[in-house]
């Protein structure tokens, strides 16, 4: 690990640097001297740089004509860093482009001379353009580390926040032993990172485009994705905010993640949210490729709670499968509408978070606290996390009552208050009668209750509704 530390502590963000650079030199302010400053650069850089799709096998071509094209793609301020980027040695070449994405490009660079430098790195150039910024805001407002963003109207400094963003949560997920790119150097938006290619310069391919084995072999991937899930919330105190299937590559066999721009800290007030919708996105993928996949809820609960509640070890890849192993698989379809409930249920991370508004609705039972909801009566830990914050649901559940929901088609918190000690001291006669008033009061509920296939009808409703 000390190597691994090494390797990635000298990678110190400089983003500082470069924007009082950016300052003086910025050619947006079309002054004569960066306007030279980018023709020379072309100049000596131009034909090594290629940003047509990377080929099999290509080689960077030295004709005029692909400086042109370099001349359209990237925009002078880009060609500066990257020329700092070829001047610091890591680099001497642009081969080709192997993504366009609506937020940036990913190029694929390397040393001309292999003596000087046999690594393949992947340069991903952030856009600019507006359009992107307004989907950006919301996993930047809210994050501690970012919190000091200001004019996030201006795309040059945002896009500068996403690169660092990305370079930042990559070190994370690297000292976190978590399989990734090495993230290597940031110049603003100009990221680069190792290079995870099947040879000939060739990418590795994405989980989505994976030719998987057999069945064992798209479990063994489910696996490992859920490991890895666990590890990047645990560990590195990240929710990812983006999985699936195409921002996750299989490399040497191992899945790796990438693509962690927008992840954000547990303590992002939408990271939660964030979270179910990559745990549904990872099983959506999972389940279409025929395998049964587990409740979103139990996922949930297995990602987000210490080794403590979940009884395992983490740093056994043994345990965290056999505790899996141990997971109830979905069966039918009703399950779906569980999973579909569990997701819409507005979620506060504890009671100290509850809004105002919130309050009267919790009472009521029907708002769930994050430690609640990932609780079920079963769970051997139910009673331990959440007595401090057991529902207020207003009477006992004895028998195995499934999770109600209140008109407002809210799901009541399926947690009953753990038993006060004191009722195994209290007489028979009293304990009768309060069985027979629990009875009674149930048997009222459930007169309200809404039926299942209304359920049904109205998550379908709410579906097709969208
Ligand atoms: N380090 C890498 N090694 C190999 N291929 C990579 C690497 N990083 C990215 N890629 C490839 O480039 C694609 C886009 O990368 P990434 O998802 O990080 O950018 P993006 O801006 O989110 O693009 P998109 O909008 O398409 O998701 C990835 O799906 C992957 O195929
Ligand atoms: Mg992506």
């Amino acid at each position: 690990m000390a190597d691994l530390e090494e390797r990635v502590a000298h990678l110190e963000v400089d983003t500082d640097a470069e924007s009082s650079d950016e300052e003086v030199q910025g050619p947006s302010n079309g002054n004569v001297k960066s306007i030279k400053e980018t023709e020379k650069i072309l100049e000596k850089y131009g034909d090594r740089i290629n940003t047509g799709s990377l080929k099999k096998g290509q080689k960077v071509t030295k004709d005029k004509a692909n400086r042109a094209t370099v001349e359209q793609v990237l925009d002078p301020r880009t060609m500066r860093f990257l020329a700092k980027i070829i001047n610091k040695g890591i680099i001497s070449r642009i081969n080709g482009c192997i993504s366009t994405g609506k937020e940036a490009n990913v190029y694929h660079g390397d040393h001309e001379d292999k003596s000087i430098n046999d690594k393949e790195y992947a340069v991903k150039i952030y856009k600019t353009s507006i359009l992107v910024f307004k989907d950006r805001e919301r996993y930047v407002d809210g994050e501690f580390r970012f919190r000091n963003t200001k004019n996030q109207s201006n795309p040059r400094k945002m896009v500068k926040v996403w690169a660092e963003k990305e370079f930042r949560n990559l070190k994370r997920l690297y000292m976190g032993g978590i399989p990734c790119p090495e993230p290597v150097e940031l110049r603003s938006h100009v990221l680069v990172m190792e290079y995870l290619t099947k040879g000939e310069a060739q990418p590795s391919p994405k989980l989505r485009d994976h030719a998987f084995k057999d069945t064992d072999d798209i479990v063994k991937f489910y696996y490992e994705m859920l490991f890895h899930m666990r590890r990047m919330f645990r560990e590195c105190r990240l929710v990812h905010a983006d999985l699936s299937e195409y921002n996750s590559i299989v490399h040497n066999d191992k899945l790796y993640i990438i693509d962690v721009s927008q992840s954000v800290e547990p303590e992002h007030p939408m990271a939660l949210d964030f979270l179910r919708m990559d745990i549904k996105n990872v099983n959506d993928f999972f389940s279409r490729k025929k395998i049964n996949v587990f409740p979103e809820r139990l996922l949930f609960q297995y990602i987000t709670e210490s080794c403590k509640v979940l009884g395992i070890n983490d740093n056994s890849v043994e345990e965290m499968r056999r505790y899996l192993d141990a997971l109830p698989l979905k069966e039918d379809h009703d399950q779906d509408v569980e999973d579909e409930v569990f997701r819409s249920v507005h979620l506060v991370r504890s009671l100290n978070h509850l809004d105002e508004r919130d309050f009267e609705r919790f009472t009521q039972g029907s708002v769930a606290t994050f430690n609640e909801l990932v609780h079920d009566d079963e769970s051997p830990t139910g009673s331990e996390s959440s007595s401090s914050e057991s529902s207020a649901s207003e009477s006992e559940s004895d028998d195995e009552e499934e999770d109600s929901e209140d008109d407002t088609g809210e799901f009541t918190s399926p947690r009953s208050p753990a038993a006060p000690k004191g009722k195994k001291f209290e007489d028979k006669d009293e304990k009768k009668a309060r069985k027979e008033a629990a009875k009674a009061a149930k048997q009222e509920k459930r007169k309200t209750k809404m039926k299942k296939h209304v359920k049904k009808k109205l998550i379908n409703k709410r579906k097709t509704g969208k």
